[in-house]
């Protein structure tokens, strides 16, 4: 099946954090293609805790399981140095319950404000396989909430050397430099080179016969 275009993803029905899928959109979009089709799908799975790249393999092995297919997941991570890299996987409950006020006080007895944001992108070839898993980093620091607050702490995380939080970036800026297009390029990159494994192996085999 030739690459689905993504920009017609029915993001729209999609259950999960549509703005990331957003951008995992735009990002593959600017980039090479995949080499094949990319749906999202609805997948009940439990909140994991432990590290992140266990967190990652771990869903993405479940997924795999439930759909019988392969599939990518995603996790993402914001994480403060002077807190030894917590809230880390559990931004999400600490974004909803404390806000963007919040999250800044928690640093208010610390000098170090530097955080980094961290995602982890796994992929498995379907049920039984292991999953590989590939992280992006973009270091900053966390400030107070400047820009358009559409998605989560993009206000408040401001990208090492720009001066611009997130939320204050224009989206092709930010998904040039963000922690998702340095995972999900690791990713691409991945599975451009398997292909291209894959059909080198094809035609040594073709050659053969
Ligand atoms: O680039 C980002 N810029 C700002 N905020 C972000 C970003 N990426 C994730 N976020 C937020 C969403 C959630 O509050 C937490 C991660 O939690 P996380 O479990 O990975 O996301 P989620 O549950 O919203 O989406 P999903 O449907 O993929 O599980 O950080
Ligand atoms: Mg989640």
């Amino acid at each position: 099946m030739p690459p689905m275009k993504l920009a017609h993803l029915p993001t729209r029905d999609y259950a999960g954090n549509k703005k990331k899928l957003e951008e995992v959109v735009a990002i593959l979009e600017a980039g090479h293609a995949l080499p094949f089709a990319v749906q999202p799908a609805a997948v009940d799975l439990p909140e994991l805790q432990g590290e992140p790249e266990e967190i990652a393999a771990q869903k993405c092995r479940l997924a795999a399981q439930q759909l019988g297919a392969a599939v990518m997941v995603e996790d993402t991570c914001l994480c403060f140095n002077a807190l030894k890299g917590l809230p880390g996987p559990y931004i999400k409950w600490f974004l909803q319950k404390l806000g963007h006020d919040g999250l800044n006080r928690m640093l208010a007895g610390f000098d170090d404000k530097t955080a980094y944001a961290q995602c982890t992108f796994a992929y498995c070839e379907g049920p039984g396989h292991e999953p590989v898993v590939f992280v992006g980093r973009t270091d900053g620091r966390i400030v107070p909430a400047r820009g358009p607050p559409d998605f989560g702490w993009d206000p408040i995380f401001e990208a090492e050397g720009f001066g611009q939080t997130y939320a204050e970036m224009d989206k092709e800026i930010k998904n040039g430099i963000s922690h998702r297009y340095r995972s999900l390029d690791k990713l691409r990159a991945y599975l451009l080179d398997g292909h291209a494994a894959a059909a080198a192996a094809d035609g040594a085999a073709g050659g053969q016969q």
